[in-house]
């Protein structure tokens, strides 16, 4: 446990600081009294490169470097706007960051808690992690246009698997696996047609296997994954994927498990060399912006994940017992994202 949590808050754009407002609040409503907390609110995203043409430059990386955990809303505009075009506050914040702060773990996890309604037929059991690769594959930016604005453009976006990065974030898959009672990791991939990465991630984890006999391996291609998630989620316990797969299999595993409201995430540095970052899976929402409606619960279970992370398991533990207290006895009353969060901090046990 570390008693020292500067904490760096990005709420972002849209209803990304509707939903780390409730975050906040209930972070600290539960960190212990001794930590030395102080938190220093960034104003990065969408809205703010479009007032001052910073996306994230090399000093205000450099600052938040210094803090000890960042917490992020979500960042993005409107995807029509031309001055957003090519992702540039995406790529150039969100991805800078998990790239410069190696968040090469992106900790995903998907769980039916009761009280919560899935629109699978016959939701059986969801509880399963996602392991997803954050710091590689088609994201790292290898990639161009030729010819561009002629009718022979070529655009490329290539895979990027090294072979460490493929070890470290399997490696972590393992000792997660090990840890649940489970015990089952499944590499999802499509092996039978990108085989040069696929060939690669399934040598790592055939060799990694060996250390950690007690687990299962499985392994399935992306697209039966999610014929699987949806007609058999419980076939799955951890699942070690790469960047992009990750990314959509996770909201998939949101939607079975309750909704995208309710998913939360950690990017994490695990040798904590660098700030981890914690944020939901979804994103900034501007259909629903400003409208009061968006659910603070995937912000509020990132909370979680950071206090987990940072040593504070007990506070941890408190937060996830109360957003299951709250979603047990959600039912069918709209409620907005203030009255999520009181509700939520109101079951905050002492
Ligand atoms: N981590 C991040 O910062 C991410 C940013 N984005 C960005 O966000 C913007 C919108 O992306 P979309 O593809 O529309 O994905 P999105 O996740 O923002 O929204 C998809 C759907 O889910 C709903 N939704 C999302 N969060 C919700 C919540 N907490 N409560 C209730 N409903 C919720 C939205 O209203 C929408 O109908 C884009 O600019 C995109 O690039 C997208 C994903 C992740
Ligand atoms: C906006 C993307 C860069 C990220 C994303 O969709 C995700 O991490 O889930
Ligand atoms: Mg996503």
């Amino acid at each position: 446990m570390t008693d020292r949590l500067h904490l760096a808050i990005i709420a972002g754009d849209g209803i990304g600081p509707e939903v780390i407002g409730q975050a906040v609040r209930v972070l600290e409503a539960v960190l212990p009294s001794g930590v030395d907390y102080t938190s220093t609110e960034y104003p990065f995203g969408a809205g703010h490169y479009l007032a001052t043409g910073e996306v994230l430059s090399d000093e205000s990386l450099a600052a938040l470097k210094q803090h000890d955990a960042i917490l992020l809303g979500a960042v993005g505009g409107d995807p029509a706007d031309p001055r957003l075009a090519g992702g540039i506050v995406e790529r150039g914040l969100l991805l800078k960051l998990r790239f410069a702060l190696d968040h090469y773990v992106n900790l995903r996890p998907a769980e039916i808690v009761p009280g919560v309604a899935s629109p699978l037929a016959q939701p059986g059991d969801v509880d399963f992690v996602v392991v997803r690769e954050g710091t590689e594959g088609p994201y790292a930016g290898n990639g161009g246009v030729l010819r561009d604005g002629t009718p022979h453009a070529i655009a490329t976006e290539v895979s990027v698997n090294t072979e460490y990065g493929v070890e470290r974030v399997v490696r972590f898959a393992f000792e997660l696996a090990q840890r649940r009672p489970r015990k089952k990791l499944t590499l999802v991939h499509k092996k039978n047609v990108l085989v040069f990465a696929g060939f690669m991630w399934q040598r790592v984890v055939d060799r990694i296997a060996a250390e950690y006999p007690d687990v299962v391996v499985d392994y399935l291609h992306v697209d039966a994954a999610t014929i699987f998630m949806v007609t058999d989620p419980s076939r799955f316990d951890v699942i070690v994927t790469d960047n992009l797969f990750g990314d959509i299999i996770t909201d998939l595993a949101a939607a079975i498990a309750g909704g995208i409201g309710l998913a939360a995430s950690g990017n994490i540095n695990p040798a904590g060399e660098f700030p981890s970052m914690f944020e939901p899976v979804h994103g900034s929402a501007p259909d629903i912006a400003g409208q009061g409606k968006a659910d603070p619960t995937a912000a509020i279970g990132s909370v979680a994940l950071l206090l987990e992370q940072s040593g504070h398991r007990d506070a941890a533990d408190r937060v996830r017992a109360a957003v299951r207290a709250d979603l047990d006895a959600r039912g069918d009353v709209a409620r907005s994202t203030s009255e999520i969060g009181d509700a939520i901090i109101a079951r905050l046990s002492t």
